[in-house]
């Protein structure tokens, strides 16, 4: 028996849009409210949201085949992805890639020898149902998803390099830090941003590979499907649960004292 067929790798590759929420509660019981809703994929942050090992497991375990889970490590330190792996996320998004070169070091660091230097305990791990996947080991890099994601001008300049790593399966624009990187702190949707954006996902496209990105926004989210991103996430559920706690209040009161948030599309 093989690893199991991870089906969002499949849809990536053959660049059916896949639909996606960003979960920062770091809750199962959220993350398994949000995985009933039918979004395509959950990301699960490990980079901005309070998560570690044992909670990303018991929202791995909450989502189950409900939605796909995808990790996002606070770093992509081959310590770290060998756990995240092993507690059975099979796609990845690791933020703050640079070069080609951290790429194919992040592809080395999600596959087994001889082609990578994934660290070998499978047989205590969820990820080959506690070694019940006689054939885990020999089938587990080909069913590993790995998404980069590209941030500053620099990598932004480098995305079509990044994306023709062989192995990385997609390349994420982080919209909220090459703001930032841009001078444009705060404001993602800055137009001098979204030209960057254009043209960073023609140079990732150009590659052969799928792109992806995040906004609340959801006209800019539909524009940027008509422009071919593949995997696509169109809110928070922070974002989600803030506004509707927000609102619900204003409503109670007969007013309109709902205030937008300050400094976030999210
Ligand atoms: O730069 C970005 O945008 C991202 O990487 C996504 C944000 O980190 C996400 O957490 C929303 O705040």
């Amino acid at each position: 028996m093989p690893a199991p067929k991870n089906l969002f790798k499949q849809a990536l590759a053959e660049r059916r849009p896949q639909i996606g929420l960003w979960l920062g509660l770091t809750s199962p019981y959220t993350a398994e409210i949000c995985a009933g809703a039918g979004y395509d994929w959950l990301l699960l942050d490990g980079e901005h949201a309070p998560n570690d090992i044992p909670s990303l497991l018991s929202q791995l375990q909450a989502i189950g085949t409900a939605s796909h889970a995808v990790v996002r490590p606070p770093i992509g330190e081959t310590w770290l992805i060998k756990q995240v792996l092993d507690i059975g996320a099979q796609s990845l998004l690791v933020p703050m890639v640079e070069s080609a070169e951290q790429a194919q070091a992040l592809v080395r660091a999600v596959r087994y020898p001889p082609h990578g230097m994934r660290g070998v305990g499978a047989a205590l791990a969820r990820a080959s149902a506690f070694n019940r996947i006689p054939d885990y080991l020999q089938t587990a890099n080909a069913e590993i998803c790995l998404l980069v994601q590209v941030e500053t001008l620099s990598a932004l300049e480098k995305a079509a390099e990044i994306a023709a790593v062989d192995g990385v399966d997609g390349v994420f624009i982080g919209p909220s830090d090459l703001a930032a990187d841009m001078g444009f702190l705060g404001r993602p949707g800055a137009p001098e941003v979204l030209e960057a954006i254009a043209l960073g996902l023609e140079a990732i496209h150009g590659a052969g590979k799928p792109s992806g990105i995040l906004t609340s926004d959801l006209m800019l989210a539909r524009r940027y499907l008509a422009d071919g991103v593949s995997f696509l996430a169109i809110g928070t559920d922070v974002g989600l649960l803030g506004q509707a706690t927000t609102r619900h209040l204003a409503a109670f009161h007969g007013s309109a004292r709902e205030k937008p948030a300050t400094g976030s599309v999210y």
